[in-house]
């Protein structure tokens, strides 16, 4: 790991912190944040804070015991086994699946853009909505080719009229320029991690058995690495990468920007995560961050995307540690800072495809590698089924 950054392995909470946690009227986002005087009210809804249930360690035993029943050598299918007893263990399932997985896009504008920090312009955003409506877009043709249903929800794009086939759910238009002010107000940030529960709550119907989410946002990459930068104390410049295309010089301007700012807003050491996203956050990644509580509760499990969707999930996991089981980590994007990101969440991703777009591509890209390993758990035959004889010694 690069020098200068603190980052932490997170652990499970003492049940103590735990059982305090619950009974505090207070959000565990501002606990122990310096608050600036608008801030001074709990901005998180107390629903973040409450506990998903652990896996089924029966299912997970039973699914290892199946998985050395297989006709083959134990542990030869590496990585796939372990997503398969990772999924059952999940779905408290002896036949893990794939196969119901809504993909779930959450789209916002950001001020910071004004600042030239992203090698395209803003109204990209809005124009990528409409491309999504009309199924030209990266994850159209991938929900298309997988059979997931797609939805995409405006938190915050610069939109002022509806696009077709598009859900509207903001508390304003594009957050404001946090090189100048506070991107957003704490009930702006509340607004927004409660749209993302109730995105979770849409895709009920579709009984889902694993969900993704992906962003789309103009200058997000720069929101995503000033919440990094402040939640695992990095120099932004270890973090700051290229997002849609800067060269060495718009990197390390971007990364300037991103340390002023934190300076600015006084999260260079140890502010609360409802501060952290007041001062820098975006609305799209604040939606995710409360989506993946919300999935976790209802024991869905989520197949994280690349950066930023990481970046939502470290957010989700520094809020409530008991969602971090219910995280399965697709890639590893190309974006420099994704790395420090995934260790700090201990997480190990099944794919590294160079890809850094976003919109959720990653993890489409690697679920049918998931379908997979479910296909090759349930449907291989046992050493008995197949009279072929097991390890010698
Ligand atoms: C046409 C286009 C489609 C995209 N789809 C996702 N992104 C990705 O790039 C943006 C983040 O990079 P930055 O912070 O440099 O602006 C986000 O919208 C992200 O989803 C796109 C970007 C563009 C230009
Ligand atoms: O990995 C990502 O999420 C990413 C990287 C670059 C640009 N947009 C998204």
């Amino acid at each position: 790991m690069p020098t200068g950054c603190r980052s932490r392995r997170l652990t499970s909470r003492p049940d103590a912190a735990r059982r305090q946690r619950l009974s505090s009227a207070w959000c565990d986002g501002n606990r122990g944040a310096r608050r600036s005087p608008h801030e001074r009210s709990c901005v998180l809804p107390e629903w973040t804070s409450l506990d998903c249930a652990p896996p089924s360690e029966t299912h997970r035993q039973a699914a290892l015991e199946r998985q050395a029943q297989l006709t083959k050598p134990l542990g030869a299918l590496g990585r796939l086994e372990q997503v398969a007893v990772e999924i059952a263990a999940l779905q408290a399932s002896e036949r893990p699946s794939a196969d119901r997985v809504p993909v779930v896009l959450f789209a916002g504008d950001h001020g910071i853009a004004a600042q030239g920090v992203s090698a395209y312009p803003p109204e990209v955003t809005v124009q990528m909505l409409h491309n999504f409506a009309a199924g030209g877009a990266a994850i159209s043709v991938l929900a298309r080719g997988l059979g997931c249903p797609l939805e995409v929800v405006d938190v915050g794009t610069l939109a002022s009229a509806p696009v077709p086939d598009v859900l509207v759910d903001k508390p304003r238009r594009g957050t404001r320029d946090f090189s100048v002010e506070a991107a957003l107000a704490p009930a702006e940030v509340a607004f927004a991690v409660e749209a993302g529960r109730r995105a979770v709550a849409r895709q009920a119907d579709h009984a889902p058995q694993l969900v993704i989410f992906g962003e789309m946002g103009i200058g997000n990459t720069t929101s995503a690495a000033a919440i990094a930068a402040a939640l695992l104390r990095c120099a932004p410049a270890e973090i700051v990468g290229s997002g849609t295309g800067l060269d060495a010089d718009g990197r390390a301007r971007k990364a300037a920007i991103i340390a002023a700012a934190l300076a600015r807003h006084g999260l260079t050491s140890g502010a609360g995560v409802a501060d952290i996203l007041a001062a820098v956050g975006g609305l799209e990644i604040i939606a995710i961050a409360g989506a993946i509580i919300a999935a976790a509760q209802r024991r869905w499990p989520v197949l994280v995307d690349g950066f930023i969707v990481s970046v939502a999930a470290l957010l989700a996991v520094r809020l409530n540690s008991s969602c971090r089981s219910w995280l399965l980590f697709s890639h590893r994007s190309a974006e420099r800072g994704h790395s420090l990101v995934l260790e700090a969440l201990g997480a190990r991703p099944l794919i590294d495809l160079d890809l850094r777009l976003g919109e959720a591509s990653g993890a489409a890209t690697a679920l049918p590698i998931i379908r997979l390993a479910c296909a090759l758990h349930n449907g291989m035959a046992t050493f008995a089924e197949a009279a072929v004889s097991g390890r010698g010694s």
